[in-house]
């Protein structure tokens, strides 16, 4: 039952994500402290917040990454279209096909630009050659950078640049078809230029997916995302449309922070 509601998602692409008064452990040591948000479908939300506020705990808990980490333990409710994810019968693959996930550095396979972006749907058994090499080409566009690799495809993804490996990641993501796509500081390792035609790309891809991105930089934040939440020491402190986060903020912490009083 679980299963096929979670495949669902992939037919609505509207996924409605609910967090009922979450709390998360690493052994003995408390890093969410109940935190309860609803995320709304085809936005962008930010979560900003200082150097180990949870950020990234709390973004993996979306796809279940925090489950491999000894000693994790959670409380309260994921819902994602009404279906706990944390549920026992949840099938965790079929969730990481419908949630996808960009990291801070990109980890491109070595292996050439096609068999990257290949790669998800090989792995759900998918042989059809010429529906593999659609997708690929569509996710390749998508992640704007069809253009500078058409040409060769054969080649390792290891030759191409920190920003181009990047949006190779986030093509390998999108060939899957997810609804959610989660970024973990996706252009902290990047130039400027890379940085700003991922932010573009942000940008776009809301218009199909739910996107939630871990961001230090707040001008990144108040440039691409609808929402924002603010974290503070394992404890969501505001959380509100990113234009009132950054022109009129409820909380006094959240406007010394985004004012660079602390960080
Ligand atoms: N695997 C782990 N085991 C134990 N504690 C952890 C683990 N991962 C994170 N923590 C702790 O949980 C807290 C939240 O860490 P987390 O990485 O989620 O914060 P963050 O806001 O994303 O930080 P940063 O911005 O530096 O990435 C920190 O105190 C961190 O030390």
């Amino acid at each position: 039952m679980a299963l096929d509601k979670i495949i669902d998602l992939s037919l609505k692409k509207v996924p409605k994500i609910e967090v009922k008064d979450v709390k998360v452990w690493y052994s003995d040591f408390n890093a969410i402290k109940g935190i309860s948000m609803e995320i709304k479908p085809n936005t962008v939300t930010a979560f900003i917040g200082p150097s180990g506020c949870g950020k990234s705990t709390f973004l993996r808990l979306f796809n279940r990454m925090n489950d491999y980490i000894e000693g994790f333990k959670l409380e309260g409710k994921i819902k994602i279209n009404g279906d706990n994810i944390y549920k026992k019968k949840i099938n965790i693959e079929v969730l990481r096909k419908e949630i996808g996930m960009v990291f801070q550095k990109p980890n491109p396979f070595p292996k050439s630009i096609f068999e990257n972006v290949a790669y998800g749907l090989k792995i759900q058994g998918i042989k059809d050659k010429k529906f593999i090499a659609e997708r690929v080409e569509k996710a390749l566009k998508q992640a704007d950078l069809w253009n500078e690799v058409k040409d060769d495809l054969k080649k390792s993804a290891l030759s191409l640049s920190g920003g181009q490996q990047q949006r190779l990641c986030i093509a390998r993501t999108l060939a899957v078809e997810p609804s959610i796509i989660l970024m973990d500081e996706p252009t902290s390792a990047l130039d400027p230029i890379s940085t700003a035609k991922i932010e573009q790309l942000i940008f776009e891809l809301k218009q199909k997916y739910t996107i939630i991105i871990v961001t230090h930089n707040m001008q990144q934040a108040s440039r691409i995302s609808d929402y924002t939440a603010f974290f503070y020491l394992g404890e969501l402190i505001e959380f509100d449309k990113t234009k009132k986060i950054f022109t009129n903020p409820e909380k006094k912490q959240t406007e010394n922070y985004i004012t660079g009083r602390f960080g």
